[in-house]
C-alpha cells in the first residue's frame, strides 16, 4: 500500500486542504455535524441557485457566460420538486420581461410551503406563471399529464424571438408525462412502476422513459424550436448527466430501441409489455423528430447545471472549516448497497484513527471496495494520504464529506430510509473497531429533508450507539432486519440522534459526513 500511496505524493491538490492548527471549539460534534449538514442544504436552495446563475444587467441577462437580450419575450416552464422556489426567484429576476409560464410541481407543495413559512419560495399573487400540482406519491398521474400538455402547448407556440427558460429538478420525470401515442398514461405508468419496483437504476429507468415520451430526451427543446431555450438544472443524479436528470427534456439524445429492450428484458418485463409500447419501440427513430420538418435544435439550447451534490459538499466543507475541522471531500457519487457503504466509512474511520501507520489490509480492503461503492481508487488514495498526513502531523479534527445515493435491499416492512439505515450500520462498524471514546461521529442525511417515507432526513451515530441501544432495551439487529431504522432512532434516547430539518425544498441526493477527532497522544 505504501507503494500505491507514494504514487500520489506530493500533489498540488493538497494545497487547498488547510493545514491549520486545531481550533478549540466547545460545540459538541453532534451540533457541528448538524450545522455542516445545514450549510450543505442552504447552498442548494432553489432560490439561491437560480440567483447565482442569472446575472441581470438592465435589459439583458448573463447565464453561463452568454448574454441574452430581454424584450418582454421570456416564457418559463418547469417540472420537479424544487421548481416552485426556482420559478419564484426567476420571476423576480426577469421582472416584467416574463410574459407567461407553466410549472408542474408536486401535489400539495404550495400548502406545505405556506405551512412551513417558506413564502419566499412561493410565486407572487399576480404571477404570470401557472402552477399545476400533480404526481402524487412521485407517480405520473392525470394532473401531471395535464401540466405536461400545458407545457408542451406553451413551448410549441414560441417563435424565434422568444426565450424559453426551463427549470428542471429531481422528480421532473414523473411531473412531465407525455406518452407517445398510442401509449396511454396508464400503460406508461405501469411500465415505469414495474421497472422501479424491480430495482432498476435511475439510468435504466430514464432510458426507458425517454423512449416512450414526447417531451423527454430532447423532445421539449424540439417543441420550442426556433425559440432560444435555456435550461437551469438542479441535479439529483450521480455525475450530473444532462440526458438523464428528469430524463433530459432539453438534451437531445438518440433512442436505441435495442438498449431500451435490453433494460426491459433485464427486469423480465418484455413479455408483459402492452402492444402500444412494442409498437413505439418498433419504430427506428425518436418519434418527436418525425413529420415535424424542424431542423436541428441544438444550437438554440443552453443546458446548465446550477446546483448539485458537489456544490453542497463544497459549502459544507467551508462551514466545517469555520467550525474547526479540516474539510476533506471523498467523492460526490457514493452508491451501492448500504452494507458496503457502511463498511467504507468504517474502514476510513479505522484508517484515520489507527495507531501509527494503519495496517495495510485496511487500504487494500478500501481499494477493493471502491468499485462497489462508486469511489475511484484515485479518490480513495488521495483521501488516505490526507488522513495519513493528518495523523502524523497532528492536524486536529477532520470532516470527511461525501455524497451520493446508496441503495437498500428491502427485506422487512418497517419504517426507514437509506440514510438512517446507513447511519445505523456505520454506528455498528465504529463499535466493532473499538475506537477511543469521543471517537468519530457519522451523519447521513437526504438533502431533500425526507429519508424514505419518514419525517427525518437521516441520523447521527458513533461507536457508542450499540451500548446506548442495549441500555434502552433496543435490539439493533432486529430493527435492521425489519428495515425499521426510523422506529429505532425515534425510540432511542427520545429521537435525539435523528436529523429532522423538515422540508428543505431542494434535492441533490444525500450528504455523508465522518467527523474524525484529533487522535489522543497516548494512541500514537
Ligand atoms: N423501510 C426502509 N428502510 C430503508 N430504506 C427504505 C425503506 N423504505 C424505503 N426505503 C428506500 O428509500 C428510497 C426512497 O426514498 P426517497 O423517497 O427519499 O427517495 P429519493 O430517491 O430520495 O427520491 P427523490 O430523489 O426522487 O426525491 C428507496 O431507495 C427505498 O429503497
Ligand atoms: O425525475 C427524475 O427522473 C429523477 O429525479 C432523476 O432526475
Amino acid at each position: 500500500m505504501a507503494r500505491v500511496l507514494s504514487l500520489f505524493r506530493p500533489q498540488p491538490f493538497l494545497v487547498h486542504v488547510g493545514r491549520r492548527k486545531p481550533i478549540l471549539c466547545k460545540m459538541s460534534m453532534d451540533s457541528r455535524a448538524r450545522k455542516v449538514f445545514a450549510a450543505a442544504v442552504e447552498a442548494v436552495q432553489p432560490d439561491v441557485v437560480v440567483r447565482q446563475s442569472i446575472e441581470r444587467r438592465e435589459d439583458s441577462v448573463i447565464i453561463s457566460g452568454q448574454k441574452f437580450t430581454l424584450k418582454h419575450n421570456v416564457h418559463l416552464v418547469g417540472f420537479g420538486k424544487a421548481v416552485l422556489g426556482m420559478a419564484a426567484e426567476a420571476e423576480r429576476i426577469m421582472g416584467d420581461h416574463l410574459v407567461k409560464g407553466v410549472i408542474s410541481v408536486p401535489h400539495g407543495i404550495q400548502q406545505t410551503l405556506q405551512q412551513h413559512g417558506k413564502n419566499h419560495l412561493l410565486l407572487k399573487e399576480n404571477s404570470h406563471i401557472r402552477v399545476m400540482e400533480g404526481a402524487k406519491h412521485n407517480l405520473p398521474d392525470s394532473d401531471a399529464h395535464n401540466a405536461a400538455e400545458g407545457i408542451k402547448q406553451l413551448a410549441s407556440e414560441l417563435t424565434e424571438k422568444d426565450l424559453l427558460l426551463v427549470l428542471i429538478s429531481g422528480g421532473g420525470s414523473a411531473l412531465l408525462p407525455a406518452p407517445i401515442p398510442p401509449i396511454s398514461l396508464q400503460e406508461k405508468q405501469d411500465v415505469t412502476r414495474k421497472l422501479a419496483g424491480a430495482g432498476a437504476t435511475i439510468q435504466e429507468l430514464n432510458t426507458v422513459r425517454r423512449a416512450l415520451s414526447v417531451l423527454k430526451g430532447g423532445g421539449l427543446a424540439h417543441c420550442a424550436h426556433p425559440a432560444q431555450v435555456i435550461s437551469l438544472i438542479l441535479s439529483d443524479v450521480i455525475g450530473d448527466p444532462l440526458d438523464l436528470i428528469a430524463s433530459g427534456p432539453t438534451m437531445w439524445s438518440e433512442v436505441w430501441p435495442e438498449e431500451v429492450l435490453s433494460v426491459l428484458e433485464r427486469y423480465k418485463l418484455l413479455n408483459c409489455l402492452p402492444a402500444s409500447v412494442k409498437d413505439v419501440l418498433g419504430k427506428p427513430m425518436p418519434r418527436w423528430r418525425e413529420n415535424k420538418g424542424k431542423s436541428n435544435t441544438s444550437g438554440r439550447v443552453l443546458n446548465t447545471v446550477i446546483g448539485s451534490n458537489s456544490v453542497a459538499l463544497k459549502w459544507a466543507g467551508r462551514r466545517a472549516r469555520e467550525l474547526g475541522f479540516r474539510p476533506l471531500v471523498l467523492a460526490p457519487g457514493v452508491c451501492g448497497d448500504v452494507r458496503s457503504v457502511s463498511r467504507l466509512y468504517g474502514l476510513l474511520a479505522r484508517f484515520a484513527c489507527s495507531r501509527e501507520e494503519p495496517p495495510p489490509e485496511i487500504a487494500s480492503e478500501l481499494l477493493r471496495l471502491g468499485p462497489e461503492v462508486g469511489v475511484e481508487s484515485w479518490d480513495l488514495c488521495r483521501t488516505m494520504q490526507v488522513l495519513g498526513e493528518g495523523r502524523t502531523e497532528g492536524w486536529g479534527s477532520t470532516c470527511l464529506l461525501a455524497g451520493g445515493e446508496p441503495t437498500v435491499e428491502l427485506t422487512g416492512n418497517g419504517r426507514g430510509g437509506r440514510n438512517q439505515e446507513l447511519a445505523l450500520r456505520v454506528g455498528l462498524e465504529l463499535r466493532d473497531m473499538k475506537l477511543p471514546p469521543n471517537g468519530p461521529v457519522f451523519l447521513s442525511g437526504g438533502t431533500d429533508g425526507q429519508d424514505g417515507p419518514t419525517e427525518a432526513a437521516g441520523a447521527i451515530t458513533d461507536g457508542g450507539l450499540y451500548e446506548e441501544a442495549q441500555a434502552q432495551g433496543l435490539d439493533i439487529h432486529s430493527f435492521l432486519t425489519n428495515n425499521d431504522s426510523y422506529t429505532f432512532f425515534t425510540r432511542l434516547s427520545a429521537g435525539q440522534r435523528l436529523l429532522v430539518p423538515g422540508l428543505t425544498c431542494t434535492n441533490v441526493m444525500d450528504v455523508h459526513m465522518l467527523l474524525i477527532p484529533p487522535i489522543p497522544i497516548n494512541m500514537r
